[in-house]
């Protein structure tokens, strides 16, 4: 469970970002994050993932604040997410099996799990035939189950996606939410930020929407516009 209580995080620049931000979001839920560019959503996954540190208020995932966790605690609650990128972010130099199994590397386990695990996730999201394959030589959706099945491997309780159908043609973006449905029915909270009024419309979720660093909406079952 993750609990923002009277988060506000001002940059250096003395720019307020977010304010007067309550929310809580329970474990296994779907949430769209939604507002125009500005609006505060890249700030908001930042304070999850402590890329950027709260400046007042409390956050709080599983019970722990982590605006006071210290620093050699980081890596493991960057474990517990996987994260979803607009541009993929892949490691071209690797192939498909390669960039999903590196995840599973740099977190400690062992070749005898990664050869277990790394199919099962690729089969997952489809790509068992393009195990050997190299990100330049699939298509953007490809790609983009390429960057789930990464994000994924370590099963994480929370999936952070950052308008990860914002590169994609409809279609495509259709199939990467199918994908995205599927993971959080199997219990990860999913949070995804995006302008994609017509996926939000459509798919009837959660819909916190930020405006100039606020939240002006918090809706179930909520809609791209009011
Ligand atoms: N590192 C930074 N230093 C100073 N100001 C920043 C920094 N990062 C973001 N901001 C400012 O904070 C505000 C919120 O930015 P943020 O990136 O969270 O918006 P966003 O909703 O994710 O926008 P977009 O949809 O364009 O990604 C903006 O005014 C932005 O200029």
């Amino acid at each position: 469970m993750i609990e923002f209580i009277d988060v506000k995080k001002i940059y250096k620049n003395d720019k307020i970002a977010l304010s007067n931000i309550n929310l809580k979001i329970d474990k296994g839920e779907f949430v769209f994050l939604i507002g125009s560019s500005g609006a505060g959503k890249s700030t908001f996954m930042k304070l999850l993932l402590k890329e950027e540190e709260v400046t007042s208020g409390k956050l709080i995932i599983d019970g722990v604040d982590i605006t006071k966790l210290p620093r050699r605690k980081v890596p493991k609650l960057r474990r517990s997410m996987g994260i979803v990128f607009q541009d993929f972010r892949l490691l071209q130099n690797k192939n498909v099996y390669d960039n999903v199994a590196f995840a599973m590397e740099i977190t400690g386990h062992s070749q005898k799990e990664i050869r277990r695990k790394v199919p099962s996730v690729l089969s997952l999201v489809g790509l068992s035939d393009k195990a050997k394959s190299y990100p330049s030589e699939l298509s953007g959706g490809e790609q983009q189950r390429v960057s789930i099945a990464r994000a994924i491997v370590n099963n994480p309780s929370l999936l952070i996606a950052d308008e990860p159908t914002g590169n994609l043609d409809p279609q495509t973006a259709w199939e990467i939410m199918e994908l995205l449905k599927d993971i959080n029915k199997r219990g990860t909270t999913v949070i995804m930020a995006t302008h994609a009024k017509d996926v939000v419309d459509k798919l009837k979720k959660r819909v916190i929407a930020l405006e100039k660093g606020v939240i002006v909406r918090d809706e179930e079952r909520g809609t791209y516009d009011e």
